[in-house]
């Protein structure tokens, strides 16, 4: 059985956090297992309050994973704090962690702060270089890198400077470009777009975590790392069109594995 494990934030409206990450590892055939690093309380409307979890339960969570079982990749989503951002670091570090997507998470959809400013210096010193892939929003991007990113040419830029932060592969999201949902993919010497029509929808709860939890499913199937984010970025689309109305504010995606069947994104066998 192949493995994923998500170290990020519980979202109790289950469209995003450690609760996307779980029914896409599930979708994609992969077991999954969870590290939860902040207690979000929040819903399609918004984040109404945030709880950290204290950094010992964080790395005895961690340990307790990699002490026991193999896992064939991991996901990193939201992290809150520097000490916490540290801590997950320097675990994965002692536990040789491989596979490892960062997914950058900053602000909620609804606009909350979900890493403090003073912890994207510590995101981008202890764990960029331990990551294979880091997946940053425009937004995410142009909080790391230190100019505006909005198109083409300023996306190329950013992924070269995240590049040179440490990560072996960087995929800026254009998930919020005009027109076209329109993604970068940088191995440090070619960019690769993956584009797929803009899906007309308001209900994107979760689109970010979902796609970086397929990246880490990919990888934990020993996909090579270019056809896992296209695998992916079939899977977020698929997601996003399935998308539904629930509660009063931006629905989630779908995850229910018969439709990613259907759609070809898993095969049978998988
Ligand atoms: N309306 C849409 N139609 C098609 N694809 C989309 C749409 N919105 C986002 N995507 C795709 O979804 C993936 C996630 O991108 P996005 O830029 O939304 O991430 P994000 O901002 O980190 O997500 P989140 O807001 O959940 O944190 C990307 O592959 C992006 O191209
Ligand atoms: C716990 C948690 N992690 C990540 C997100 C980002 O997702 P989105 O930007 O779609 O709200 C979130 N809202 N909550």
């Amino acid at each position: 059985m192949k493995t994923a494990l998500t170290i990020a934030g519980s979202d109790s409206s289950g469209g995003a956090g450690i609760q996307a990450d779980l029914k896409t590892f599930s979708a994609l055939g992969v077991f999954g297992m969870s590290v939860i690093t902040a207690i979000t309380a929040q819903n399609t409307c918004g984040v109404t309050n945030i709880r950290e979890l204290d950094e010992e339960i964080i790395a005895d969570q961690i340990a307790a994973v990699y002490d026991d079982i193999p896992v064939g990749a991991v996901k990193v989503g939201m992290l809150s704090s520097a000490e916490i951002t540290r801590v997950v670091a320097g675990a994965l570090v002692k536990h040789g962690a491989a596979n490892v997507v960062v997914d950058p998470v900053m602000v909620a959809k609804s606009g909350s702060r979900l890493l403090k400013v003073e912890a994207v210096e510590a995101l981008i010193q202890f764990l960029f270089p331990i990551a294979d892939v880091v997946t940053p929003n425009l937004h995410e991007a142009a909080e790391i890198v230190g100019f505006p990113v909005g198109n083409r040419a300023s996306m190329e830029r950013a992924a070269i400077a995240i590049k040179a932060m440490g990560p072996k592969y960087v995929v800026v999201k254009g998930g919020h470009l005009p027109g076209a949902a329109c993604d970068l993919f940088y191995d440090g010497k070619e960019f690769a777009y993956l584009t797929n029509e803009r899906i007309e929808t308001k209900h994107t709860h979760g689109t970010g975590c979902t796609f970086s939890s397929a990246i880490a499913a990919g990888l934990a199937k020993r996909m090579p790392v270019f056809e896992a984010v296209a695998v992916a970025k079939r899977y977020i689309t698929v997601a996003i069109s399935h998308g539904f109305s629930l509660g009063k504010g931006v629905g989630p995606t779908h995850h229910f594995y018969e439709l990613y069947s259907q759609a070809g994104v898993v095969g049978d066998g998988e």
